[in-house]
Order: structure tokens, then C-alpha cells, then sequence
């Protein structure tokens, strides 16, 4: 078996004609159980949301390589054989650089990333006044990591993201995904498509190239539904805030809650075993007394049914 599952299986995915990946964006362990209980077979390691939860910080370029390294390893090996699409930013510098990236996202279980052409002090790409790295240096980014896949034979899935729609228009937009798919890259990403049209465009435009569509809900692009963007022609389509979203407003609305009540006033299923289970509680049980440990002989609710 490949060491890299994940991978190996998202590679199959669009290797298939019919091969359709649905991402919901996570960006730390709670989000990423929940959205494997609900029964993603992939997920997506937002840029944003990691540096939302790790840093408490805007999506400004302030995530380094090993902060996304160490949150896409931890979430990618929740469970090893559910693909992850992790977010990789610029690559985080020259070619050396994006290499390494690519190495250690292979080595971490992570099963395909997309690079972009920003410049390093990046930003959302919905957000305006973006700044652009030439299509050469965008290129040797890609081309450096697809000799790095090629080094390490791994099957991870690498994703050309342009960020040129908003600056450069359509036109300069589609020659860097030409270049970056000449480059090796396997699958390509249009950040900020500003209508359907353009969607099935881009598509129609790249074809058979696999495209992606990153479906942030009020940024620049419409909304799209999976099922639309199926059958637009995409092959993978991303939900950054799908789980930051709502956990965002619900953490919120009970922070306001304690402030004006003083006592969390929680749901009666939140219990501390409940959090847990959702985080593999009994498995870890079943592992300790599956190797002859007794710590949990006597179960871990308090009340019994
Ligand atoms: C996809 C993205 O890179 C991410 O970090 O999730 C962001 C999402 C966002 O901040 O709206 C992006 O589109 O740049």
C-alpha cells in the first residue's frame, strides 16, 4: 500500500472522468472530526482558518511553512485514507523553498496543495490589491514542486492557483494556468471567478485539464453549488469556511451569552464524553485495551444507562 493513501486515492480521483471531490474547509481537529462524522471523503486545510485559529491573525501571508505543515499533518492523519487538500500558499520562497514544501507535505500525509502567484506578503484572494510574482517566477514555483513529487515518487496532487483574475484579467489569467499546467502542475485553480459564465468558461477553455473552484460564499465569486459545479466540468470544488463560518458565529453568540447570564447555558447533549467521543474517545478505550491496558475497565461515563 502507498504510504501516502490520501494521495494515491485523490490521484485516482481525477484520474476517473467521473471523479467529483467535495472539500469542506477545516482548519483545526474539532473541525476536521465533525466533518469526517458527516461523511466528506475529503477535506480542505484552509490558509485562512489556520491562521484565524492558530494565530489569531488575518489571512496576510503570516502563516510560515511549519505552522501549515504541522496543522495539515495533524488533520491529514485523522484519518490516513480521506484525502486532504491542504492549502500551501506561495510555497514559502524560492524554489528550495517550495521543494521542501512539497516534501514535507508529501511526508505528512497530505494528498494535494495548491501554489499560487502572489507575491510573499500575500492576502485573501478575495480581497483587493493583490500584487503578482512574473509568470516565470510563478513557473519555476511549480516546476519546483513537481520535480520535487518526481524526486520523492509520491502521488500528491499539486494545483497551480492563479491569483492574475482580478489585476490581469481573464486572458493573462488562463496563459499562467497554460504555463503552470506545461510546468507539470496536474490540476489548476482561477481564484476569484466573478461569474458562472466565467466558470464554465475556464473549464470549457482548459479542458481536459481538471479545474478547481474554491467556493467562498461572499467574496468575489457567485455561489455554486457542488452539484452546479459538476456539472460546470470542475473536478474538485473548496469550502474555506464551511466549518470556521459557523463556528465562528455559534462561538460568538455563546460568549455573549455567558457574558449576559453567567453560566454557558450549553445543550444538554454537550457533555464532556460527547466532545470526546466526536474525537475518537472510545477508539483510544478499544486501543488501550486492545494492547491489555486497564485504565478504562470501568468506562468513562458518569452516569450509567
Ligand atoms: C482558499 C484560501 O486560500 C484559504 O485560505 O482557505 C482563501 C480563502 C479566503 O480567505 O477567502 C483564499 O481564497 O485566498
Amino acid at each position: 500500500m502507498s504510504l501516502n493513501q490520501g494521495a494515491t486515492k485523490l490521484r485516482r480521483a481525477l484520474e476517473d472522468p467521473n471523479g467529483f471531490v467535495v472539500a469542506p474547509g477545516v482548519y483545526d481537529g474539532l473541525s476536521a472530526r465533525l466533518a469526517l462524522a458527516a461523511g466528506f471523503d475529503a477535506l480542505y486545510m484552509t490558509g485562512a482558518g489556520t491562521a484565524a485559529s492558530v494565530h489569531g491573525q488575518a489571512d496576510l501571508g503570516i502563516c510560515t511553512l511549519n505552522d501549515m505543515r504541522n496543522n495539515a499533518e495533524m488533520l491529514a492523519n485523522l484519518s490516513p485514507s480521506t484525502p486532504l487538500i491542504a492549502d500551501a500558499d506561495t510555497g514559502y520562497g524560492g524554489p528550495i523553498m517550495v521543494a521542501r514544501t512539497t516534501e514535507q507535505y508529501a511526508r505528512s500525509g497530505v494528498a494535494g496543495f495548491h501554489i499560487e502567484d502572489q507575491v510573499q506578503t500575500k492576502r485573501c484572494g478575495h480581497l483587493s490589491g493583490k500584487l503578482l510574482v512574473d509568470t516565470t517566477t510563478y513557473t519555476t514555483r511549480i516546476r519546483a514542486a513537481v520535480q520535487a513529487r518526481q524526486r520523492l515518487g509520491s502521488d500528491i496532487v499539486i494545483i497551480a492557483r492563479t491569483d492574475a483574475l482580478q489585476g490581469q484579467g481573464y486572458e493573462e489569467s488562463l496563459a499562467r494556468l497554460r504555463a503552470a499546467r506545461d510546468a507539470g502542475a496536474d490540476v489548476g485553480f482561477l481564484e476569484g471567478i466573478s461569474s458562472r459564465e466565467e466558470a464554465k468558461q475556464a473549464v470549457q477553455d482548459l479542458a481536459p485539464w481538471p479545474l478547481l473552484l474554491n467556493m467562498v460564499e461572499h467574496g468575489s465569486t457567485p455561489s455554486i453549488t457542488a452539484a452546479e459545479a459538476r456539472e460546470m466540468g470542475f473536478r474538485i470544488i473548496i469550502y474555506p469556511f464551511a466549518t470556521i463560518g459557523p463556528a465562528l458565529v455559534a462561538m460568538r453568540e455563546g460568549l455573549e451569552k455567558l457574558k449576559r447570564d453567567g453560566i454557558p447555558g450549553l445543550d444538554k447533549e454537550i457533555t464532556p464524553q460527547m466532545l470526546f467521543r466526536v474525537c475518537g474517545l472510545d477508539e483510544s478505550v478499544k486501543l488501550d485495551a486492545d494492547a491489555g491496558g486497564v485504565a478504562f475497565d470501568g468506562g468513562v461515563d458518569l452516569r450509567k444507562t
